[in-house]
């Protein structure tokens, strides 16, 4: 069996050490190299079989064919650089992108191959598909809101799960997610419009990711929801994609891809 060498960038963090704990269950992947800041506990230092801590992902670029990035966005855009100059394919989970940066990705996706997704678990991915199907069905007798809840560590909201799920349900229902998105209400805000897609926050404790979307109409009420238990759904998801990507085209592939 063809085994794919990875890198994993941010490997100090929740979600590099749960892909460290990952690879070894799946035999047609092999640890290639692990990186993280310069100053991150355990540079230099086995973190895996033969594997140090390091932080330079284009000095060790001969040790792997995909890097998996579970970072912060500047981390992500600078490895996409290494990624594009060695030609090797991406795995992003990272999260929190603006616009633009999520552009420099699409566009370095035109000449590597690049798996994004805000949410690699298999559960999160059959939610989609269910959240976009009630939205088409339910449409416009509704009122869409998405409740979500993580660790009090999270630095950006809303989540990049509750954004896909955002963007599932604008789909369903025929509408722009940037057009009808209200990601705050404050004061005296008015009363809600119909079209809105509403998102809510809470920040706190050790809670790995509740996702919950509402569509709320007059007399009952639809709510598809998810919640992680463990982080081993996230790290199994992005390393099935890591090898799926391996000998892939350039393009922009999502977890609905690896999955078909
Ligand atoms: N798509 C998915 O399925 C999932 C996505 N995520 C996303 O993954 C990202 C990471 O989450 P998590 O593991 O909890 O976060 P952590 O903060 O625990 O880990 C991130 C690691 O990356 C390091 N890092 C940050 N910036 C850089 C950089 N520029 N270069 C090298 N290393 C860097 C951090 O170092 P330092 O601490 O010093 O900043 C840290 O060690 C988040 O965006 C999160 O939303 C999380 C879970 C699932
Ligand atoms: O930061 C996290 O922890 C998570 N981030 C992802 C997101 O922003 O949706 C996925 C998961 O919910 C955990």
């Amino acid at each position: 069996m063809t085994q794919t060498r990875i890198a994993i960038l941010g490997a100090a963090g929740r979600m590099g050490r749960a892909l460290l704990e990952a690879v070894p269950h799946h035999g047609n992947l092999r640890l290639g190299a692990a990186f993280d800041r310069a100053d991150a506990p355990g540079i230099g230092q086995p973190i895996a079989d033969g594997v140090k801590l390091s932080s330079d992902p284009r000095a060790a670029a001969d040790d792997y064919d995909v890097l998996i990035d579970f970072t912060r966005p500047e981390g992500t855009l600078a490895a996409l650089e290494t990624c594009l100059a060695s030609g090797k394919g991406m795995v992003i989970g990272t999260t929190g992108f603006s616009a633009e940066q999520r552009a420099l990705i699409e566009a370095a996706s035109r000449r590597i191959p690049i798996c994004l997704s805000g949410n690699f678990s298999i559960g999160v991915n059959l939610c989609l598909a269910l959240v976009e199907h009630a939205a088409r069905v339910l449409g416009e007798t509704v009122d869409i809101e998405i409740v979500e809840a993580h660790h009090r560590h999270k630095v950006d909201a809303p989540s990049g799960t509750a954004l896909m799920l955002g963007e599932a349900a604008a789909r369903g229902v025929g509408r722009s997610l940037r057009e009808h998105a209200v990601y705050a209400r404050e004061g005296h805000t008015g009363a809600r419009t119909r079209t809105d897609i509403g998102f809510a926050t809470i920040r706190g404790g050790d809670v790995v990711g509740d996702h919950t979307v509402m569509f709320l109409g007059d007399g009952e009420r639809v709510e598809i929801a998810h919640k992680a238990s463990n982080r081993a759904n996230f790290s199994n998801g992005a390393l099935r994609a890591a090898h799926w990507l391996q000998d892939k085209a350039p393009g922009l592939y999502s977890m609905k891809d690896v999955l078909a």
